[in-house]
């Protein structure tokens, strides 16, 4: 029993899959490697390199292992990117979904975890966010997830499969032992930004936004540590594999900081100070975005265990130390689960 990891090289995936692989299942991955790295698989994990949406690769994945559930991370991911180039996201996250849903329906694969966004909400009109909330997204990047999401309901419902999609709220923190982190060159995200800030690869971070009306001004984050959200990945697993009913979950842990707390929170772990600058609203922020958590609390047998933001910050930061040290020559990556 095989669990087919798409876009297991990149930044969520890569820590499912070291979850999955410590947990003791079979896992694969397929990956084009556009923005993922080989190098963060744990040894022994078979990759394909390739499109997640390529049927005749997934159809030769599948003849060769014997693939028992799917969950799919693979897709494009930046949201000012998906505004520039619409037709571009709703090819890889839902065409690829699409072709990736035809074989699984064909091969009688009938387990699939689906990472979706907050984004689907966009501005919401009650805070804490619940599942059934209205869904509005803001961004092209936010429609073509949502689009997948009613897509798999619908497949789900015709061919008796059964799936949990998942909404992450803001993703942040590395592998507590700083085996893998978020390597992405040009990140957008702000505890990236805010680590690279600390570790001196950025002169200051930009605070877009101190005059909206929360109590510092900045707007609310609920950030979930990259780890625990891949522990919901495994619990979500023995949900579908025990015969839960297909659901919507979102992912985070119901707790909101400040982007001006966040950013106080890396100077406090890191000890080191650097220049932070008011800078205009970034547009097509949202305010506040927060999550319900009673369902996912309630429905899986998961035990978040680092929902403290300093503990997110530092090992955000330990991980850009080494990342650091690796791509100026003083470290070579290994990764073992
Ligand atoms: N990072 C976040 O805060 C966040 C929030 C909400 C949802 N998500 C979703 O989680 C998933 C993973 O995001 P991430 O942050 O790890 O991004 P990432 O870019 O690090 O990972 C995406 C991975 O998919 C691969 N990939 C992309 N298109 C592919 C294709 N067509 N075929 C095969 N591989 C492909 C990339 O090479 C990469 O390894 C995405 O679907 C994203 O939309 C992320
Ligand atoms: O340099 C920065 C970066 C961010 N921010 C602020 O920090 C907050 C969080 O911004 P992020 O870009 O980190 O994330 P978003 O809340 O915009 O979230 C969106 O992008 C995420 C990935 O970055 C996920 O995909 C998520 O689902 C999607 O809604 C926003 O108020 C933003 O304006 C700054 O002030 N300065």
């Amino acid at each position: 029993m095989t669990v087919l990891v798409t876009g297991g090289a990149g930044y969520i995936g890569s820590h499912t899959v070291l979850a999955l692989a410590e947990a003791g299942e079979d896992v694969v991955v397929i990956d084009d490697l556009s923005t993922g790295f080989s190098a963060y698989l744990p040894e022994g994990v078979p990759l394909f390199i390739g499109d997640a949406g390529d049927e005749n690769l997934l159809e030769g994945v599948i003849a060769q292992h014997d693939i028992e559930s799917i969950i799919h991370f693979a897709g494009s991911v930046v949201v000012p990117d998906s505004m520039r180039d619409p037709l571009g996201y709703y090819r890889n996250n839902f065409t690829t979904a699409r072709n990736l849903l035809n074989v699984a329906v064909k091969r009688g694969i009938s387990r699939f975890i689906f990472s979706s966004t907050a984004a689907v909400y966009g501005n919401p009109d009650q805070v804490p966010v619940p599942e059934h909330a209205p869904t509005r997204p803001l961004s092209p990047y936010g429609s073509s997830k949502l689009m997948t999401e009613i897509m798999l309901h619908d497949v789900a419902c015709a061919y008796g499969m059964q799936y949990v999609t998942l909404r992450y709220f803001n993703v942040a923190g590395a592998d507590p032992q700083a085996r893998i982190g978020l390597a992405t060159v040009g990140a957008t995200h702000l505890l990236k930004i805010a680590v690279e800030a600390a570790t001196g690869q950025r002169a200051k971070i930009d605070v877009f936004g101190t005059d909206y009306p929360t109590p510092d001004g900045s707007c609310i984050r609920d950030f979930i540590h990259v780890t625990d959200l891949s522990q919901a990945h495994h619990s979500a697993l023995a949900y579908l594999r025990n015969g839960g009913a297909s659901t919507t979950l979102n992912c985070g842990y119901g707790r909101g900081y400040s982007v001006l707390e966040t950013v106080d929170a890396v100077r406090r772990v890191s000890g080191r100070s650097f220049a932070v600058q008011y800078a205009p609203r970034r547009p097509g922020d949202i305010m506040t975005m927060v999550a319900d958590t009673g369902r996912i609390r309630g429905l899986l047998d998961w035990r978040p265990q680092y929902e403290d933001l300093e503990t997110i910050a530092a090992h955000a930061l330990a991980w850009e130390d080494k990342l650091f040290r690796e791509r100026h020559g003083e470290l070579r990556h290994a990764v073992s689960a």
